[in-house]
């Protein structure tokens, strides 16, 4: 057989067995990032939004007994339902782990004093970068700010990342900082989507998990995996995922197959 036979309209051959392995299992959830893995990336965030194909997949798995669908995103949660479209039924966790909506209500940040000062200060040295960048743009999150740089000259971009790093650095105490694609992220509290992942095992009771993710920052939720979970990263860059998908068109393909090897093992098929 050669190795196009092994693969399935973009999902190769020893995903497609763990997809089948894991619609097998008694209590199955399925959490997906956002940006780069249901929404191609665009300039600006705003306009993403999830391809159809992956929402009507997500749409057939939330209706099938023992499934439970998740976001796991980097935006906040205002962001995240704004843009996606999920469907009744998916659970959302926003700002990388620090705000969950587990359909028992939104459980919104509570910041302290000290991280209500810090995001002020934060707010304030940001601005002050971005006013010397003017082609960079913000993006204030309940806990935090991104400074994005998308589509700027490459120099450019890493120059306001440098004194972006470096202005909250000196200027701001108890921030958090991290890298993803063509932007920077600063938060006053710390939360991984690691510690999202656990959390949701927990809520859901989940017996097996899927994770698919396409940024560095997801590599916290595939490092919260176990054995019988299934890892897939979405695009090009080192990984500790198990399995690898070529973009947004593959995740769709990847969900449409596991609603129906759900369904038919739900059905007894
Ligand atoms: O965890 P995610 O759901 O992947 O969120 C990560 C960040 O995604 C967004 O930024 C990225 O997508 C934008 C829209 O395609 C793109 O313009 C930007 O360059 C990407 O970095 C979002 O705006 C951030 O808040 C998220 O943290």
């Amino acid at each position: 057989m050669t190795q196009q036979a092994h693969v399935f309209d973009g999902v190769p051959g020893p995903l497609l067995e763990a997809l089948r392995s894991l619609a097998r299992t008694a209590q199955l959830t399925v959490a997906l990032d956002f940006d780069g893995v249901l929404a191609p990336l665009v300039d600006r965030p705003n306009d993403a939004r999830s391809d159809p194909r992956s929402l009507q997949a997500i749409s057939d798995l939330v209706l099938l007994s023992g499934t439970t669908v998740a976001l796991v995103s980097g935006r906040s949660l205002e962001s995240l339902r704004a843009v996606s479209g999920s469907p009744d039924g998916v659970l959302l966790i926003g700002s990388h782990g620090a705000e969950y909506d587990l359909g028992e209500g939104r459980a919104g940040i509570a910041l302290t004093a000290e991280e209500k000062r810090a995001l002020t200060e934060l707010e304030r040295a940001i601005t002050s970068v971005a006013s010397r960048h003017p082609e960079s743009r913000v993006e204030s999150k309940p806990a935090g700010i991104a400074l994005h740089t998308r589509g700027m000259d490459p120099d450019a971009a890493s120059a306001t990342q440098r004194d972006a790093s470096h202005t909250v650095g000196a200027s701001v105490l108890g921030v958090t900082q991290r890298a993803g694609k063509d932007v920077v992220e600063f938060s006053v509290v710390t939360a991984t989507k690691g510690e999202a992942m656990q959390r949701l095992r927990l809520h859901t009771t989940a017996t097996a998990m899927l994770y698919a993710g396409d940024d560095v920052t997801d590599e916290d939720a595939f490092a919260a995996l176990e054995p019988g979970d299934v890892s897939v990263k979405v695009g090009a860059g080192a990984t500790a995922a198990l399995h690898r998908l070529h973009g947004t068109a593959e995740v769709a393909q990847m969900l449409r197959v596991l609603a129906s090897d759900r369904r038919n093992h739900l059905l007894g098929a």
